[in-house]
């Protein structure tokens, strides 16, 4: 028994020493695990931090270089400007297809100065080809058959004067230019100019616009340039049979296209733009926006290399956000712009009126202000009514019929007939009311316009110059009266700054809204999303 008992004590003394010894080096393991954590986790943390370190390091060197190359890049820029702005040495410069003429090299240095300073004239010319701007009609050697057609006028407007030079010298040009300052003249001149003075033959000129009306109008431009010469023009658009078009198109040098037609057509194989060789894009900005893009890229595809042929940009608006895209289309342009245009800014020759109103009075004072502008000597004044959607145009039409007014209409929901029935009606004055869409904000030249209504605030800041610029017109003067809701208080900003830059009063009631701005677009409908309904899947907006 003593014996079992001593040998149980042992056991357990044993079990004892081990179950300690065991303890202790779990205790180690422990300790030694902890340590080499530990040691890890200081060393990914120096790892981490050297990283960061340089990370910090290199992304500071790099703004500190992209902040030296912008700043030297503004410096060359300011001083290509100025240099340009100090222009014209007084020898005669040529470049391919174009010579200064004697009378224009003459001219003293400070003429010159002086147009390009009182028209704010900013040309950045990366070729440096100094070329001076046109005084007169007569300081351009043009083919007579087009100095028949624009001799009508007395002097070329200030984006004609500059950018036919650069245009005749065949280089890339972005031009622009305040609304109805005559930019289809402006890209027009030179393309046909080109045509008669290179004996150009087959499809030469392609010119891309939003719209089927604006399409017509630069097409109806060319025909009269082209009046008196054997070049063929085309308008291509929808709406109408394709038949009459592709059988227009075998023998035509001009074509000027709407997007989507253009792109149907060339899905059929009916229309071959290899022979391109001056591409004008009329309302650039609208045509690079989301919307177009695809039919922009797959248009601009079918037509030679940018190397091979000239590429035009023309508009009112050059918003920074189209620059990148148009440049890839393009070749070392020159820019060319009236104004201060890196600024959105609208035609200072328009008074522009704003009004901030309750949504629901919007009926109420369109009567209201109709009856204001088209009063005693005004009764027969050109008004022109923008609303926002088809819906909105539907409705105030009936509004206005009951009211006795012979409004004419032109919205996406009409036939083409309608909208070219519409619009000539409302151009030959047999109806002074034309209520439209957007589709009317765009290079419409109607003659006459006295006042644009604003009864709903476009989408974007942008569309409201284009809008308004249907007025005031090749130097006359206009009213753009704008009924302004809270609906539309995000783009408050952005109309207070147009409107200074345009030296016109803002509104008290404009100014409660703050500065904000904010644009209302949609990666895949561009400025055009509301149009849409969004519970549908994805489907491209095509405007003809
Ligand atoms: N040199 C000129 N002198 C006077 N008027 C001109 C001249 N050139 C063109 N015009 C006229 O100016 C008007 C406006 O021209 P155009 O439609 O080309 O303007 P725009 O600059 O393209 O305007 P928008 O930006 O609205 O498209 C037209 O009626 C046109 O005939």
């Amino acid at each position: 028994m003593a014996k079992d008992h001593k040998d149980k004590k042992r056991k357990n003394e044993e079990e004892d020493v081990s179950v300690k010894k065991h303890k202790s080096e779990k205790k180690d393991k422990k300790e030694k695990k902890e340590k080499k954590d530990k040691k890890e986790k200081k060393d990914k943390k120096e790892k981490k931090d050297k990283k960061d370190k340089k990370d910090k390091e290199e992304k500071k060197d790099k703004e500190e270089k992209k902040d030296k190359k912008e700043k030297k890049d503004k410096k060359e820029k300011k001083e290509k400007k100025l240099d340009i702005a100090q222009v014209p040495q007084g020898k005669a410069l040529s470049s391919a297809g174009y010579t200064q003429s004697e009378s224009l090299t003459k001219l003293p240095e400070s003429e010159i100065k002086d147009f390009l300073t009182s028209n704010e004239v900013s040309i950045e010319d990366p070729h440096s080809l100094n070329l001076r701007p046109l005084l007169s009609f007569d300081q351009i050697d043009l083919d007579s058959k087009v100095s028949s057609v624009i001799n009508k006028f007395p002097k070329p407007t200030p984006i004609q004067s500059v950018s036919w030079p650069f245009l005749l010298s065949n280089k890339d040009v972005i031009g622009v230019a305040e609304t109805g300052s005559g930019k289809t003249f402006a890209f027009g001149v030179p393309a046909i100019n080109n045509i008669l003075t290179l004996n150009k033959k087959g499809l030469k000129v392609l010119c891309i616009s939003p719209t089927r009306e604006l399409a017509l109008q630069i097409y109806d431009n060319l025909v009269e340039l082209t009046a008196n010469t054997d070049i063929n023009c085309v308008a291509i658009y929808g709406g109408v049979s394709k038949d009459d078009q592709v059988k227009k198109l075998r023998n035509a040098n001009v074509a000027v296209a709407t997007p989507g037609r253009l792109v149907d057509l060339l899905n059929d194989g009916s229309v071959d733009l290899s022979s391109i060789d001056y591409l004008v894009l009329d309302e650039a900005d609208r045509m690079l926006e989301k919307g177009f893009e695809e039919d922009i890229k797959a248009i601009i595809g079918s037509t030679p290399d940018k190397s091979n042929r000239q590429t035009l940009m023309f508009t009112a608006t050059w918003p920074k956000e189209v620059r990148d895209l148009a440049s890839t289309f393009m070749n070392q342009p020159i820019k060319v712009s009236i104004g201060d245009r890196d600024e959105l800014a609208a035609n200072k020759r328009i008074t522009q009126i704003v009004e901030v109103i309750e949504p629901y009075d919007k009926e109420k004072k369109l009567l209201q202000l109709l009856s204001k502008y088209q009063s005693g000597n005004h009764k027969n004044d050109k008004i022109l009514i923008f609303a926002l959607y088809k819906k909105e145009a539907g409705r105030i039409e009936s509004l206005l019929h009951r009211n006795r007014y012979n409004v004419a209409a032109i919205h996406g929901d009409l036939s083409q007939q309608q909208r070219t029935q519409a619009l000539n009606s409302f151009k030959k004055g047999e109806s002074n009311l034309l209520l439209a869409t957007d589709v009317a904000a765009r290079g419409l030249d109607i003659p006459n316009v006295k006042v644009v209504i604003n009864l709903t605030f476009p989408l974007t800041v942008e569309d409201y110059v284009h809008r308004i610029g249907r007025t005031g017109r090749a130097g006359q003067y206009g009213t753009a009266h704008t009924l302004f809701t809270e609906h539309e208080k995000h783009l408050s900003g952005g109309l207070m700054n147009i409107l200074r830059g345009a030296n016109q009063p803002v509104p008290e009631e404009l100014l409660k809204f703050g500065g904000h701005t904010k644009k209302k677009t949609h990666s895949a409908y561009g400025a055009f999303y509301k149009d849409v309904d969004m519970t549908k899947t994805a489907k491209k907006i095509k405007f003809d």
